[in-house]
């Protein structure tokens, strides 16, 4: 599903990403960990193609970066910070992404708004709305896409215990229909309990990449966090 090959991105004198390699399977939900950093962002820039990396192979579905229009239609991204126009409604803008998607079956969206309980702020100016509210907003009109491949970058942020109990059903669902999941979190405790795979990013490069069943056996993921960052430093 998603390939990646020895990717390196420096900035300046930098060396941020030293020769990442990630295989996502279909079906997978993938959590993205390391510390502050580490270069998550980096990486998922990379993936969909906000940054060029300077060396390295990202395949998506069998289609190559290179190959940017078709490459582009693979996944939809959920960017950490989520510019808007302040002025045009939450309605306007998730039917303009979803006209760019071909995406028609509003029964869905209008399943997925209340999932979110975000009725109520459809048609107030984006401006207006909090940060959390920004997320749900990207996440229902992701979740309304069902992209093959649904990048998200530390997606948790901001949303209340009631939007993270719907995030977490919707991801459940979305995989169980076929979807994939590649998000960046510090979360480690909602993590250990949807991911299926924890990819953990330390200097540059994936150190490690295993099922969470996996690593649960010896404890929880915070304290494989914890070890890991002090083995490696
Ligand atoms: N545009 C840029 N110019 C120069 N350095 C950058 C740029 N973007 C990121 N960096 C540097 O690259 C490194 C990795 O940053 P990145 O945002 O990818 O880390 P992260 O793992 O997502 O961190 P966090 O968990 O804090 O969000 C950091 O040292 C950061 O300062």
């Amino acid at each position: 599903m998603l390939t990646i090959e020895n990717l390196q991105k420096s900035y300046g004198q930098c060396d941020i990403l030293k020769g990442v390699d990630l295989r996502v399977e279909k079906g997978e939900i993938l959590g993205f960990v390391g510390g502050n950093g580490a270069g998550k962002t980096t990486t998922l820039n990379c993936i969909t193609g906000l940054v060029e990396q300077d060396d390295g192979t990202i395949i998506i579905n069998n289609v190559p970066k290179s190959q940017s229009l078709d490459y582009k239609r693979q996944f939809y991204f959920i960017p950490d910070t989520i510019q808007v126009f302040p002025n045009i409604t939450a309605y306007d803008w998730i039917h303009f992404v979803l006209q760019l998607y071909e995406e028609t079956d509003h029964t869905k969206l209008q399943y997925f708004m209340n999932v979110f309980g975000m009725e109520k702020s459809i048609d107030k100016p984006l401006g207006s709305n909090s940060y959390g509210m920004l997320h749900k907003m990207a996440l229902i009109t992701a979740f309304t896409i069902h992209p093959s491949i649904l990048i998200m970058d530390e997606p948790l942020n901001g949303l209340d215990p009631l939007a993270v109990v719907a995030f977490k059903n919707c991801m459940k669902g979305y995989v169980e229909n076929g979807g994939t999941i590649i998000f960046s979190t510090h979360l480690l405790d909602v993590a250990e309990k949807i991911c299926q795979s924890i990819a953990f990013l330390k200097d540059g490069k994936i150190v490690l990449h295993e099922r969470v069943e996996h690593l649960l056996v010896n404890g929880s993921l915070e304290a494989m966090f914890l070890e890991k960052q002090a083995n490696e430093e």
